[in-house]
């Protein structure tokens, strides 16, 4: 079954968001969103930390966060514990991210990529598995600290 997909943005990443909604329901992906629901102008921490706690509560699911740049969306997703969030703007990362790091939010910015290139990013970010062994032990070991602090 496919994980469902928590989803927010910022008014900067509002229509790149509403595109990716668009494309994940097409591919049959049960779809969250958190916000922010128009173009009006909002601070994006409030929807990185709606869509990083509910992928903290449930390791079932994924999060995509879009803001200008993604930057200020990764930074506080990566606040909530349980959270490892990347930012992407190439395809070798979204793999990478997924396959090395065991990433469950995905951060792109709407002003860096199109909203074609963030669907590719996104489906590969989706399709590619964790590799475990080494790297399992590495993010364990990010999230021992975490645990510790
Ligand atoms: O990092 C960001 C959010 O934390 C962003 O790139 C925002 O989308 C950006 O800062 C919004 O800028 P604006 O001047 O308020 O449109």
């Amino acid at each position: 079954m496919k994980s469902t997909i928590v989803i927010g943005s910022d008014h900067a990443g509002f229509q790149m968001k509403k595109f990716i909604i668009k494309k994940l329901e097409e591919a049959e992906y049960a779809v969250e969103d958190k916000g922010t629901y128009d173009e009006s102008s909002v601070d994006a921490g409030i929807y990185a930390a709606a869509v990083g706690e509910a992928v903290a509560a449930d390791p079932q699911k994924r999060g995509i966060l879009i803001c200008g740049t993604g930057i200020g969306m990764s930074m506080m997703a990566n606040k909530v514990k349980g959270i490892r969030a990347s930012l992407v703007s190439d395809l070798f990362s979204a793999e990478m991210t997924r396959a090395h790091n065991d990433a469950n939010v995905l951060c792109m910015g709407a002003r860096i990529i199109s909203n074609y290139m963030a669907w590719e990013f996104a489906q590969k970010w989706l399709a590619t598995e964790h590799l475990g062994g080494k790297y399992a032990k590495r993010v364990q070991a990010m999230m021992d600290y975490e645990n510790r602090r």
